[in-house]
């Protein structure tokens, strides 16, 4: 697959050993950054990352921030994302089973590299279960995209 992946100044350090990771999987990896820890804004990456992924210019996407909450926020505003916020092995599984999960957000100041490193291989390799009722619900989440007014 081509795997995206992006991080800010509080997800850095988990990135390339992710990259390595995926890499070593057999799968193609673009890096938008950020290549440092000085502070930058972890929405202009989820921003790049998320519309390759919904642009079909990759498969999937991942983020890391300091807890994975900023990058998971802005990620969803993305028409056609569904990011998942993980920090343990079930929900990994899960959410590719049942969310058929496109981006996976982590992070940095939350879980160590090595739980970070099986969750994206457990993200990566978990296939969606196709079941109808998973189907369903994912097509009724996703037509909210279409809904600008909130509904009272
Ligand atoms: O957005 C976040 C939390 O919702 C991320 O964890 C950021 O990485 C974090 O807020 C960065 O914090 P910092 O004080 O600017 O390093």
């Amino acid at each position: 697959m081509k795997i995206v992946i992006g991080s800010d100044h509080a997800g850095v350090q988990l990135k390339d050993g992710i990259i390595k990771l995926v890499q070593s999987l057999g799968h193609d990896v673009t890096d938008v950054g950020c290549h440092s820890t000085d502070s930058v804004d972890y929405s202009d990456y989820a921003i790049e990352v998320c519309n390759k992924v919904a642009a079909g210019t990759a498969d999937r996407g991942i983020l890391l921030c300091g807890t994975g909450i900023g990058m998971t926020i802005a990620a969803n505003k993305i028409a056609g994302i569904r990011c998942a916020l993980v920090h343990d092995l079930f929900s990994a599984q899960m959410t590719r089973q049942h969310n058929d999960s496109n981006v996976l957000a982590m992070g940095e100041r939350i879980v160590g590299p090595g739980l970070a490193e099986s969750i994206v291989k457990v993200w990566l390799e978990t296939e969606f279960s196709n079941g109808e009722r998973h189907v369903n619900r994912i097509h009724k989440v996703m037509e909210l995209e279409d809904k600008v007014t909130p509904q009272s």
